[in-house]
């Protein structure tokens, strides 16, 4: 199996899959389930362009402008943390994040707070800002205004500016973004490939293994093009989740999905809520191990996304 090369790189897809890993920082192309009311989703104050939300004292709670609570109408059981003042499990904050392109101001003061453990869902109007706020976070667009931090530590800039060790982020983008002219494995495999001492043989064993847990076996070889829509998410799913697990200290991973199911017909929907759900920490895997990912925020307009995959919403 060829190791993926730069070259190999420049003849694969434009669209690319982002993921950062800790220190290392790699650009790659790339239950209980509540089931919340969208009454209170309907009730929410989202101005054209504006999004405005705020973690304190209720996490996920929307706030107007002048930062009166509107609406704060979570069921208390979906709004776990209020009154939480312990900010010790908080992998990602984002303090009064503000993003404009050009004259459209698009964020306008974000507050929130992503604890471990936590299955958040972020939900709005086409427009409203839901994919930038997964942006920021994962550190491919810097906010105008507002701070990031991670593990309690700033952020400045873009993620490949500088190296915030202790917390793994991938961000799997709406269109699965898989490498055209790579295989599967390739795909799945890249960031350890590209930068990772693994040896190869481990690299393949890991990725035969990883696709198992998102339950896909024997498409290794296969190219993107030969696969249905829910198996490329699937795949972008695996090579979200893989990870150096030689490495002594294994950090802490969040996952931002940005519409999972979009495009999916109801019955591969279920399918990929369920593994997104399957692979968190509190849930077991296609194997029947206990998923890796600490945390997770699902960007969604589906109803059965945030019923299957989501305990908490903003
Ligand atoms: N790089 C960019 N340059 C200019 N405008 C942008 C850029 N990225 C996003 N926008 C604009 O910012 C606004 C919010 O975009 P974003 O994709 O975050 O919305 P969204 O809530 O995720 O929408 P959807 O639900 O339709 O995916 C849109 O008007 C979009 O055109």
């Amino acid at each position: 199996m060829a190791t993926v090369t730069p070259s190999r790189l420049a003849r694969s897809s434009p669209s690319f899959c982002t993921c950062t890993r800790g220190s290392r920082r790699c650009v790659s192309s790339s239950s209980s389930v509540l089931a919340p009311s969208l009454f209170s989703v309907r009730r929410m104050t989202m101005r054209k362009h504006r999004m405005v939300w705020s973690a304190s004292p209720a996490v996920g709670t929307v706030v107007n402008s002048q930062n009166k609570y509107e609406n704060p109408s979570f069921p208390e059981k979906l709004d776990g943390h209020k009154g939480i003042k312990d900010d010790s499990d908080v992998l990602i904050e984002c303090r009064d994040v503000h993003k404009s392109f050009g004259d459209k101001h698009i964020l306008q003061g974000v507050s929130l707070k992503i604890r471990h453990g936590e299955a958040v869902g972020i939900i709005g109007p086409s427009g409203t800002g839901k994919s930038t706020i997964l942006k920021v976070i994962a550190g491919l667009l810097v906010p105008d205004k507002g701070d990031v931090l991670i593990c309690g530590k700033k952020r400045h800039g873009l993620v490949s500016d500088e190296e915030i060790s202790g917390l793994r982020i991938g961000l799997v983008f709406q269109s699965a973004a898989l490498f055209d002219s790579l295989t599967v494995r390739e795909n799945v495999g890249f960031l350890l490939y590209e930068k990772s001492n693994m040896p190869e043989n481990c690299i393949e064993k890991l990725v035969t293994e990883t696709l198992a847990a998102v339950g896909l076996k024997g498409v290794e070889d296969r190219m993107p093009s030969e696969l249905s829509g829910g198996m490329k998410k699937r795949v972008a799913l695996a090579r979200s989740i893989i990870f150096d697990n030689t490495k002594e200290t294994i950090e802490p991973e969040v996952i931002l999905y940005d519409e999972p199911t979009a495009g999916l017909d109801p019955i591969a929907s279920t399918v990929v809520e369920d593994l997104v759900r399957s692979v968190h920490i509190n849930s077991q895997d296609a194997l029947g191990k206990q998923g890796n990912i600490a945390s997770y925020v699902v960007v969604t307009h589906q109803h059965s996304t945030i019923r299957r995959a989501v305990d908490r919403y903003i």
